[in-house]
């Protein structure tokens, strides 16, 4: 696949037609891209026909000329990355010719190979974001889904599969069951194993009666265990790339365990690969209030001026699951909860949150904020980190198991299924702010938040008001990631009545009372993004290797000097460690008195 690398540009999406995205359309999201349609022409030969990523308002202008703009408005702004989209495509005869750029949409097609396709999280999340995606009319014009893994199952048996596992928001909605035949019509089968490049060229035969002499683009995504990402890699690159359009491939955590074997894995791929083929998937980044947070920061003023140790006393990333590991314990045991949510859903999170405004919305500018704050931070050291693990507990009658009586895992493991954590960043910006994390399975609810706490307000005229505990009295911005999403700020607010009496009250934005429309599911969003080449959401390599040298030091620790975890009782709110590590950073966990307040 190396050799393909040119044609991995952002432009040579062969999804959705410029027309059909408009700003009402559900795949369309706006870019600060604008242009005058004097400017683009300059730019625009006039017999290549570009295909647009969605994020970019494409508009025919009356003098029939494509437009591209972020407004109605003929606002003309330095357009940096259009012009070097252009240039460099209309530069270069061979991506031109690679790209088959003289095309429309109507000449290309991709395919989306579902490899473990027989799997739980294809079953649980590709296929339905896939039709999630089939349904608001979101994919290309002429798309195929294949499923490719070593169960025996025929077109037919793994339609039957796809349909039966449909759990996506879709389901209830008008015409599902037609659409859902549609659909499902795009969907095949084929059997092989993970190392045979001969498996793999009999796949690439189909895909090729599939794509009818079309530019083929095609999209591998491995939803299989980690031990055999690169075997894949490496057959599809030799038997099953596509000849004249692009091949990307999206790739599962876990990527390694530890800095090395992340580092090995990244080697191992790009013998096959080049970095811009590779789609390194958090779902978390394609969760929406995590891609609301730039939004909130960058464009309101009230919150950047405040973004800096100056006004935050300390950040809180907390993810708890209200279920144990129950049938992925196998997994799991081999990981533990900082390798499964901290080191990446917390982290990358994390990056966001903190991170200096980037030049633009591009993937590489974002992509080099989040890594320059990345390795401003220290490595997490083990008197900054606090681990549990459940165990057995029976409430109302019902037995919950622990962790180990699990059968897929060992007998006397020390895994942790909760950890607490505090991490510094040192920089100009957050020197001295404690950024805490919290993650743990089996607890009392399930929810994932950032919590922003306020410091104090200096000579406070209602410090009476507010008894000895002044912490309370501090604003905290919750962004309540799931579920029931939505963003509150918690003031301090008179009580209506003559006398002068305080309370703690929420400025309330809660999503289902605010917005009817429902918020799509992360992987669809990821889909989408790297089917139009989309990279902002995706980890690059220098991403991982930072967040990777973060936690690395104290896993090998944590498991060199054998940490015994705090157990916890199944259900309850995890280790009181938690709370301590807390203390000595002179934080309090905001969830604790969690009111989780709705409209
Ligand atoms: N499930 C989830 O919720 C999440 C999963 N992930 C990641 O996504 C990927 C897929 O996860 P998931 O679907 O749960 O995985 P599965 O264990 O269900 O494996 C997927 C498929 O891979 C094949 N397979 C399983 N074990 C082996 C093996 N030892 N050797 C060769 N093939 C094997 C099986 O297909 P067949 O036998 O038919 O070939 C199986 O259906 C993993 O990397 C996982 O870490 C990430 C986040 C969440
Ligand atoms: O990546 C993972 O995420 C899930 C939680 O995802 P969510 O979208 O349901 O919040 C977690 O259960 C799993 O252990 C982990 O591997």
């Amino acid at each position: 696949m190396a050799a393909l690398s040119p044609l991995n540009c952002p432009t040579s999406s062969s999804s959705s037609s410029c027309s059909r995205i408009t700003p009402s359309s559900p795949c369309f999201s706006s870019r600060t891209l604008s242009l005058s349609s004097s400017s683009f022409k300059k730019f625009l030969p006039k017999k290549i026909s570009l295909q647009f990523p969605r994020y970019w308002n494409v508009l025919k202008t009356q003098d029939g000329a494509v437009a591209a703009t972020a407004s109605p408005s003929e606002n003309v702004t330095p357009l940096k990355n259009l012009k070097d989209v252009l240039s460099s495509v209309t530069s270069s005869k061979e991506v031109r010719e690679a790209t088959n750029f003289d095309t429309n949409e109507h000449d290309s097609t991709v395919s989306i190979v579902v490899v473990g396709a027989s799997g739980d999280l294809a079953k649980k999340k590709i296929f339905p974001a896939l039709f999630a995606l089939y349904y608001e009319d979101c994919l290309p014009k002429h798309f195929t889904v294949f499923g490719y893994a070593r169960s025996k199952m025929t077109d037919a048996e793994l339609r039957d599969m796809v349909s039966r596992t449909l759990t996506c928001r879709i389901d209830k909605r008008e015409n599902c069951s037609e659409k859902m035949e549609q659909f499902l019509k795009r969907c095949f089968y084929h059997s092989g194993q993970y190392d045979s490049e001969k498996n793999f060229a009999e796949l690439d035969t189909k895909l090729r009666d599939h794509e009818g002499g079309r530019v083929s683009n095609r999209l591998f995504y491995l939803s299989i265990p980690p031990n055999i990402f690169t075997e894949v890699v490496k057959c599809a690159s030799k038997s099953a790339s596509s000849a004249n359009g692009w091949t990307r491939v999206i790739v599962e955590k876990p990527f390694g365990r530890d800095a090395e074997s992340s580092a090995a894995l990244t080697r191992d791929l790009k013998q096959y690969l080049v970095e811009d083929q590779i789609f390194r998937i958090d779902h978390y980044l394609g969760k929406e209030l995590v891609e609301n947070l730039s939004v909130l920061r960058f464009s309101n003023l009230i919150f950047e001026p405040l973004w800096s140790r100056q006004y935050i006393r300390n950040v809180q990333f907390i993810f708890s699951e209200d279920f144990g590991t129950e049938g992925r314990g196998g997994y799991f045991d081999n990981y533990g909860i900082i390798r499964d949510i901290m080191q990446n859903h917390l982290l990358q999170i994390l990056a966001l949150f903190a991170m200096e405004t980037p030049v633009s919305l591009d993937a590489e500018d974002v992509r080099n904020e989040k890594v320059k704050v990345l390795r401003s931070m220290k490595p997490l050291q083990l008197e900054n980190v606090v681990v549990g693990q459940y165990k057995s507990h029976t409430k109302g009658g019902v037995t919950y198991p622990a962790y180990t009586d699990d059968k897929t895992v060992p007998k006397g493991s020390l895994t942790p299924t909760f950890a607490a954590a505090a991490l510094f960043i040192n920089n100009a910006r957050w020197d001295g702010v404690p950024f805490l994390m919290k993650a743990g399975k089996a607890l009392h609810s399930k929810i994932a938040e950032i919590r922003v706490q306020f410091r104090h307000v200096p000579g406070n005229l209602f410090n009476r008001s507010f008894g000895t505990d002044l912490d309370r009295a501090t604003n905290e911005l919750v962004i309540r990631v799931q579920p029931d999403e939505g963003i509150y700020l918690k003031i301090n607010n008179k009580v209506p009545g003559l006398a002068m009496r305080l309370d703690r009250s929420n400025l309330n934005l809660h999503y289902a009372a605010r917005y009817s429309k429902e918020i799509p599911d992360a992987y669809e969003r990821l889909l989408l993004d790297a089917i139009e080449g989309e990279r902002r959401l995706f980890i690059r390599s220098d991403e991982l290797d930072a967040a990777w040298a973060l936690f690395t030091p104290v896993l090998k620790e944590l498991e060199e000097k054998k940490v015994m975890p705090e157990f916890y009782p199944y259900g309850s709110r995890g280790p009181v460690g938690a709370h301590y590590l807390a203390a000595r950073h002179n934080v309090q966990w905001g969830d604790i008195s969690a009111e989780h307040p709705q409209v």
